[in-house]
């Protein structure tokens, strides 16, 4: 018997968005990401990427416009459960182990995992040997691949990442680009900003 994945889609639909001073920071900004696709939010330095990011995550709300999850304005536990959101400026503690980390992230998500599941999560992301350091000793790429550990420990259909490969080496943006690659080869959905080009088959843009 197969895996029945049920087809679904995050939509946005004629956002606008005015920055704190009232000033439009974008307006009219549509697209819709269907299972097993996925979409390159870009734009200059404060374009409002992570403006946009945000509110698709539910984070916050637009002046204009919805964002809506296979037709249902978002907000829903089940949107909860089926998002995955990293943000540019998420953090890990600095005082947890990776271990830790990975499992305290786990749990935030609604998820008890083993100590084995989190150490064999932090072997993939190659920290292998680093895990029982409080993570202040690790170093900005080892710290981000923490986070990004956090994608293989809970299933979520969308996947909402800003800036994921920040600080990253070329051997760590390649597995998280072969990462998200999987995960929407087997229907996910992933929305991503980046400075970079993406290595990922032809994804939809959104130019902002
Ligand atoms: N909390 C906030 N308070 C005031 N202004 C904010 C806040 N968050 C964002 N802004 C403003 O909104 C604008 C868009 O910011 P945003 O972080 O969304 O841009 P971005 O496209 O992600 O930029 P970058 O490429 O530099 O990360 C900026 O002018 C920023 O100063």
């Amino acid at each position: 018997m197969g895996l029945a994945l049920r087809s679904s889609n995050a939509q946005c639909s004629r956002i606008d968005l005015r920055a704190r001073h009232g000033t439009p920071l974008f307006s009219d900004v549509g697209f819709t990401v269907g299972a097993g696709s996925w979409a390159h939010v870009r734009g200059a330095n404060g374009a409002g990427k992570t403006s946009l990011l945000r509110l698709l995550a539910g984070l916050s709300h637009p002046d204009a416009g919805e964002v809506r999850w296979n037709g249902e304005k978002i907000g829903g536990e089940e949107f909860r459960r089926e998002l995955m959101y990293l943000g540019h400026r998420a953090a890990v503690k600095e005082d947890l182990t990776a271990l830790e980390n990975v499992q305290f992230a786990a749990e935030m998500d609604g998820v008890k995992i083993s100590e084995e599941q989190a150490q064999e999560a932090l072997v993939r992301f190659g920290l292998a040997g680093r895990e029982e350091l409080p993570v202040r000793f690790l170093s900005a790429g080892q710290k981000r691949r923490v986070l990004l550990a956090r994608t293989v420990t809970r299933p979520a259909k969308l996947w909402i990442l800003d800036e994921p490969f920040t600080a990253l080496d070329v051997k760590a943006v390649d597995f998280i680009s072969h990462l998200v690659a999987d995960h929407v080869k087997a229907g996910g959905m992933a929305v991503l900003t980046s400075h970079q080009s993406i290595p990922l088959p032809p994804g939809q843009v959104v130019d902002l």
